[in-house]
């Protein structure tokens, strides 16, 4: 089975020495209402992944982007993506805000910046918890 393609952008102050990361606290479905996650979402048909990731940052957050490395996951087949669930895969880019302040919408609760000791202080959705400690192993590398 194929899994849906979605795109999460791992927000920080700066690319090159990052010390905070931008979470995001979902609004719906209610099934992961209250879970944090990557801001990010569903890529659509005949888009690529880098467009649909800056459509959606601007979308959810107001904020316009530019793109660091991707953060591979297990997933190659899927373009190193990160396994969501059975049914979508998770590209991930790490990313630092251009242009704008973020400012949430509909979709999300709170948005919060983590330093790297508060990684771990918001829930997150159980399928970001890979991708968090993968980002948390480059904090603390250039930290
Ligand atoms: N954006 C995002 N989605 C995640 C993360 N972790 C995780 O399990 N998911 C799940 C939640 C959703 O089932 C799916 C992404 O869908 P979404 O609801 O964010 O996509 P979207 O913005 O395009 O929403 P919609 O138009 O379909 O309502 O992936 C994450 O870190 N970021």
């Amino acid at each position: 089975m194929t899994r849906r393609a979605v795109v999460g952008a791992a927000i920080v102050d700066d690319l090159r020495r990052p010390t905070r990361l931008l979470a995001a606290q979902r609004a719906e479905p209610s099934s992961l209402a209250g879970g944090w996650e990557l801001p990010g979402g569903k890529v659509e048909p005949g888009e690529g992944p880098i467009d649909a990731l800056h459509r959606e940052v601007q979308e959810e957050l107001d904020v316009r982007v530019r793109l660091g490395d991707q953060v591979p996951g297990p997933l190659t087949a899927a373009g190193a993506a990160w396994p969501l669930g059975a049914s979508y895969a998770m590209q991930v880019w790490w990313a630092e805000i251009i242009d704008g302040t973020p400012e949430f919408g509909p979709e999300h609760q709170a948005i919060r910046w983590l330093t790297p000791d508060e990684l771990y202080d918001v829930a997150w959705l159980t399928d970001d918890l890979p991708i968090v400690q993968r980002l948390e192993a480059a904090f603390r590398c250039t930290g």
